[in-house]
């Protein structure tokens, strides 16, 4: 399997290349070539494996030669074995409609752990081979960092800078990410939003002053792995929920595009999905981009959903790219006035490419605490403030009366108390697992929300 950017000039790579790569060097996305396709056949056989043996079949086409299926498999055995459930990604079931797919039983509480257990495994993995190291910059709202950071705290060939804007993540996020203690561990709060965080990440990957010095990697929805992995869960609830056969449709919720994107990888490869709802908190850039094709910035405003308060929305360009012809040069000219102006139009054929799949929504405050007000009283389910912004759009969506829809239940709801707490009157406890939070010292530096501070002390502290 060889992998293309978005962008059209950057050389095409190996699975092991772009997961090392992260960003393609022309600043698009690596993306397969072409999709692997499975027959209903192929999908039907696969009901009742182990979360951990579905994973390495569905990844085993992307990562090709890289590795044999039988080290897939003891990858994925290893990543998925750290789940404090035995199924990774259950299923809950609200009504007689309504499903969550539960994917916060991980290290750190949010969906993030189900690709980025895996991405640190790759990264050992390929690292080991050619002997290497990489630098990893990361940016995060929040949920990211801390399964980045669990993912790869103590490895020896890889450092980790993560940032996060100051003061625009939740506690239990902060503390997640600040209270682990390993020497490539290094974390950064940012004066700024999680927008301008995600653009200092691509700026260093641009930036020869520390390219020549540092290989640097990638463990945001930027990195292909990421989505890879992604791709599984949509796989893991359509099977026990009559696919092939029936049809599900999927409500999202979405900030980077990367959770959603997987799901359209999903039915590229096959998986028969009626709709793929892109349900967006009142930073809604993509709501707006997916109903009427204005895909342009404002500023972004906190909400109690801080995890999804992104406007620029990095996998975006992979749907554009997949949808809109896979024209890499007319891509790479669009993105760069979008980069210069921070607003374009989608083109006739982005449009029609994306409604064949896509249906979105916003969803502001007051619906959210609506939302996690009926799953409490109605279905005795706490869920967070993302999970309720998805269950929002669940049930308001038009859709054929015989589809199940699956909400992506994205964090635990205890990784936002405040929110919930305000919502259901309800504060939910931290599990054990993730021990003594509170009571662990917290260690991270405060920068300027400038490319140059950042740049700086990435460069001063680098090994
Ligand atoms: C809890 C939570 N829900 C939803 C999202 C949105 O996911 P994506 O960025 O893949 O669209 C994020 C992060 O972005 C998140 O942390
Ligand atoms: N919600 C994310 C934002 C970064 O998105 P990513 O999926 O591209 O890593 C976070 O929690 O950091």
């Amino acid at each position: 399997m060889q992998y293309v950017s978005t962008r059209g000039s950057a050389p095409a790579l190996d699975f092991a290349g772009v997961t090392l790569a992260g960003l393609a060097s022309d600043g698009g996305l690596y993306v397969p070539e072409k999709w692997p396709r499975l027959s209903p056949d192929e999908i039907a056989a696969m009901r009742g494996l182990p979360y951990a043996e579905l994973a390495a079949r569905i990844m085993q086409p992307f990562v090709g030669e890289c590795l044999t299926p039988e080290r897939l498999r003891e990858l994925t055995d290893k990543a998925y074995g750290r789940f404090a459930h035995a199924a990774v990604t259950p299923l809950t079931q609200l009504d007689e409609r309504q499903w969550l797919l539960e994917l916060f039983h991980g290290p750190t509480l949010a969906f993030k752990d189900v690709a980025l257990q895996m991405l640190g495994l790759l990264f050992e993995e390929f690292l080991a081979r050619e002997d290497g190291s990489l630098t990893i910059v990361g940016a995060t709202s929040g949920d990211t960092g801390s399964a980045a950071i669990d993912a790869v705290a103590g490895l020896d060939r890889v450092e980790i800078f993560m940032l996060h804007p100051k003061g625009r993540v939740s506690d239990v996020q902060r503390r997640q990410m600040t209270t682990v203690r390993a020497p490539n561990v290094h974390n950064i709060a940012i004066d700024g939003s999680f927008d301008d965080a995600q653009a200092m990440v691509k700026r260093i990957f641009a930036d020869e002053s520390v390219t020549a010095k540092h290989r640097i990697g990638a463990v945001n929805s930027i990195n292909w792995a990421r989505l890879m992995a992604q791709v599984v869960y949509y796989f893991a609830a359509s099977l026990q929920l009559g696919g092939p056969e029936h049809k599900l449709a999927f409500s999202v919720p979405t900030g980077n595009f990367g959770d959603v994107f997987a799901g359209h990888v999903a039915a590229r490869m096959g998986l028969p999905i009626e709709r793929l709802i892109v349900a967006t908190n009142t930073n809604d850039i993509l709501h707006r981009a997916l109903s009427n094709g204005d895909y342009s910035t404002g500023t972004v405003t906190p909400t109690s959903a801080p995890s999804m308060d992104i406007q620029v929305s990095s996998n975006f360009e992979r749907l554009l790219f997949d949808v809109g012809g896979r024209d890499g040069a007319a891509l790479a000219e669009q993105m760069r006035g979008f980069e210069t102006s921070k607003a374009m139009q989608l083109t006739n054929a982005q449009r029609d490419g994306a409604a064949a799949l896509f249906t979105s929504m916003r969803v502001d405050e007051d619906d959210m605490a609506r939302a996690m007000r009926w799953a409490c009283e109605e279905c005795a389910e706490i869920v967070d403030p993302h999970t309720a912004i998805g269950l929002h759009a669940a049930r308001n969506v038009q859709l054929p009366a015989d589809v199940p829809v699956v909400t992506l239940a994205t964090a635990h709801p205890a990784k936002f108390p405040d929110a919930v707490e305000r919502a259901t009157g309800s504060r939910p406890a931290l599990p054990a697992r993730v021990g003594d939070l509170f009571a662990r010292e917290e260690a991270f530096i405060e920068l300027p929300g400038t490319y140059e501070a950042v740049r700086g002390h990435i460069l001063g502290h680098a090994a």
